[in-house]
């Protein structure tokens, strides 16, 4: 990893993340910014906001983000890297137009940009750049001089954000009951998204079955079931499967369901299941819903003995690998080579999506790319 210190030319580093609720009376106001404009049936709308109602209407998010921030701040002051942090949310308070605004009034002129997502999809990427290109849009309309948005590139294979889920799996494995460990197979879980999604996304070049957005999760799948097997000498077979899946029935999604994947794999003698949530940074409600309360009740029912493996949160290694990336980006921004920290097969991914990254079915604004209107 790089050991400058030299953020030059950013300023500043902007957390993007979803949002959340954090109360009752904040849920179906969430829920309509979630959805505006993107058809979730009405039903599904009353189920998630059940989802959020038995967490006391306050999604796990909001404070998994303030740890982060806390874990950047410390890493970046203990390193000696002279860099503010600010957060923003798509969906939530504090919406990125505010903390955008509040960055540009406190002089920063070149924001480098870590969204909460590790990969590419439309969902995970390009949203969070036509948010960006919102935002930027509403203070140019404010008579306000815009600074520049860089997005740092997808961390899915860095090694900070691989290795504390490796030692998560190692640690769930552990706290299975002795006589079904050696049997347990891995089930990497991630949002199920279209397939259509799935199959533009990442660069034109990776279109088609499944796309970048597979191909990236497979890749962390086979390195972290390689790490585990280095460490306990012991194959445990592996699948991906997921979860969260939305929409209406007749539009197909990436499958299999991790709650079908279960059933099917108990019905094969297998003794238990480590379920690994690869496609979430932190807690969110998806793993807290979906996979603690829902697939480990599937499991209960069926008798299945399941964990579900840790995600990275506010480890720091993943703060130590945010840093990594704002460094590698700053020196590559003055034209300095730098070391591009990556695992696994596909390499490092790019800075700059190119046309035609992950599109949108109604083609919008999206900043920080190539088709990025602004500077
Ligand atoms: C790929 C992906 C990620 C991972 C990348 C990333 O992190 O960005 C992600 C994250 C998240 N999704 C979240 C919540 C929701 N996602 C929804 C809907 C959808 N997600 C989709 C995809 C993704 N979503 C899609 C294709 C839809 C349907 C249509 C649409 O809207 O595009 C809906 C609406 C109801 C429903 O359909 O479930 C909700 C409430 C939260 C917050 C959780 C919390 O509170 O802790 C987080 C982190
Ligand atoms: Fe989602």
């Amino acid at each position: 990893m790089s050991d400058d210190r030299d953020p030059t030319p950013y300023d500043a580093l902007l957390l993007l993340s979803f949002g959340g609720p954090e109360g009752p009376d904040d849920v179906v106001p969430f829920l309509e910014n979630v959805t505006r404009g993107r058809g979730i049936p009405t039903e599904r709308l009353k189920e998630v906001g059940q989802h959020y109602f038995l967490f006391g209407g306050v999604s796990p998010i909001n404070d998994q983000n303030r740890a982060l921030l806390g874990a950047l701040r410390k890493d970046f002051a203990d390193h000696g890297l002279d860099l503010p942090v600010y957060w923003g949310n798509r969906n939530w308070a504090p919406y990125l137009t505010d903390t955008l605004r509040e960055m540009t009034r406190d002089g920063h002129r070149r924001i480098a940009v870590l969204a909460t997502s590790a990969y590419a999809s439309y969902s995970g990427c390009r949203q969070y750049r036509e948010n960006l290109a919102d935002a930027l849009a509403t203070l140019e309309a404010e008579g306000l001089e815009l600074p520049r948005v860089d997005k740092l590139r997808h961390y899915f294979n860095h090694p900070g954000f691989v290795g504390p889920m490796t030692e998560g799996v190692l640690r769930a494995l552990a706290d299975l009951p002795a006589e079904v460990r050696e049997g347990a197979h891995l089930a990497f879980t991630t949002h199920s998204i279209p397939t259509a999604a799935a199959d533009t996304s990442g660069p034109v070049a990776d279109h088609g079955d499944g796309g970048a957005y597979v191909r990236q999760h497979l890749d962390v799948a086979r390195q972290i079931a390689d790490a585990v097997r280095a460490e306990t000498g012991t194959e445990h077979p592996w699948e991906l499967v997921y979860q969260s899946r939305s929409g209406a029935p007749h539009i197909p999604w990436l499958e299999p369901d991790i709650c079908d994947h279960l059933e099917e794999r108990h019905g094969s003698g297998v003794p238990a299941v480590v379920m690994v949530p690869i496609g979430f940074v932190s807690d969110h409600m998806e793993v807290l819903y979906d996979l603690d309360t829902e697939a480990t009740a599937k499991a209960a029912e069926l008798g299945l003995p399941v964990r579900r493996s840790a995600t990275v949160g506010a480890d720091p290694r993943f703060a130590e690998a945010v840093r990594d990336l704002v460094l590698e980006r700053a020196a590559t921004e003055r034209g300095v080579p730098a070391e591009r920290c990556a695992l696994g097969a596909l390499g490092p991914s790019h800075d700059l999506c190119p046309i035609g990254c992950c599109p949108a079915r109604a083609p919008r604004p999206a900043a920080a790319g190539a088709d990025s209107p602004y500077a």
